[in-house]
């Protein structure tokens, strides 16, 4: 649809619009007084959300992302779905499942009676994905953009037999100084170190990041806080329909390695993310659905 149609189907005048972005990328600007936002229709993902009261960005958005079809876009909120990470079969496909990197639809927007701005995004099974993972399904993901933001990713299972999912908001947090972030919520919890071989640990105090970190957290109950003492702010998250979470930070040698980074943005980012991933995968029945949420907040002193 040209971002005409979209303006005129689906845009809401002095709050919603849309345009074409990067890599001629139909993107959605949000600005509703209470915050600005910035979706990417395709991938659909978040890219940008920064309260009123705020003069950082609460996400992190590579300069040297890709916009380009079949590449995912760095930063945000990115979704990771079927699975989270790896294959889980080992068939060769990509890593983190295969709509970060794919257009989505869009299924409507709407303010609310709060005077919060609504994005309803979504995507089918097709051909080609019926090919690499052979399910029906419907997907949809909810954004709402108030003084907080709260996505919430909504998998419907069409199909007539059950089918397992992992999955996860990969998303990634704007912070000022690395050095000066620790992540609470996670205390006395037990994680995987990917960094170190899968070994299972038991978390002491809260995450702090002095080289890579890259751990699955199991049996997470807690809302999560990104306590970033430079920017003044804490970015809490508020997780429903999961169990687990990841926390990663590249550090030096990866940030360096990835073409989509900078050399220096492990210093100012955190990915934080909530997930169904490890022990925590969800079956959804046929014919059923299953919601993963999350609601991010900033708090300052
Ligand atoms: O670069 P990406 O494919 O987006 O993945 C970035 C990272 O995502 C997750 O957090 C994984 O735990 C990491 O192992 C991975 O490196």
């Amino acid at each position: 649809m040209s971002i005409d149609q979209l303006n005129t189907d689906y845009g809401i005048p002095g709050h919603l619009t849309f345009a074409a972005g990067n890599g001629g990328f139909p993107m959605i600007h949000i600005d509703n007084g209470q915050a600005k936002a910035l979706i990417s229709v395709y991938s659909g993902q978040v890219l940008s959300f920064q309260p009123a009261t705020e003069t950082a960005d609460v996400m992190f958005l590579s300069d040297k992302a890709y916009y380009a079809e079949g590449k995912a876009i760095k930063g945000g909120v990115p979704i990771c779905w079927p699975w989270f990470g790896p294959d889980p079969e080992g068939l060769g496909r990509p890593a983190h499942g295969f709509v970060r990197n794919r257009l989505w639809n869009v299924v409507a927007t709407s303010t609310t009676p709060e005077g919060a701005t609504q994005v309803i995004l979504g995507l089918k099974d097709t051909d080609e994905t019926r090919a690499m993972w052979p399910q029906i399904f419907e997907l949809a993901i909810a954004i709402t953009v108030s003084t907080t933001l709260t996505v919430e990713l909504i998998t419907r299972n069409l199909g007539d037999k059950a089918f397992p999912l992992s999955q996860a908001f990969h998303t990634y947090f704007q912070v000022g100084d690395i050095n000066r972030v620790q992540v609470l919520g996670l205390e006395n919890t037990q994680y995987l170190d990917k960094a170190d071989g899968g070994v299972e640990k038991t978390q002491v105090g809260g995450v702090v990041a002095t080289g890579e970190v890259d751990r699955i957290y199991l049996d997470v109950t807690n809302e999560l806080v990104i306590d970033d003492s430079s920017l003044n702010r804490r970015i809490r998250i508020k997780s429903s329909g999961s169990k687990s979470a990841v926390v990663w930070n590249p550090w030096v040698t990866i940030s360096a390695n990835m073409a989509d980074l900078d050399d220096s943005d492990y210093q100012r980012l955190i990915c934080v993310e909530t997930t169904n991933a490890a022990t925590d995968i969800v079956e959804v029945p046929a014919q059923g659905e299953f919601r993963l949420a999350a609601i991010y907040s900033v708090e300052r002193d």
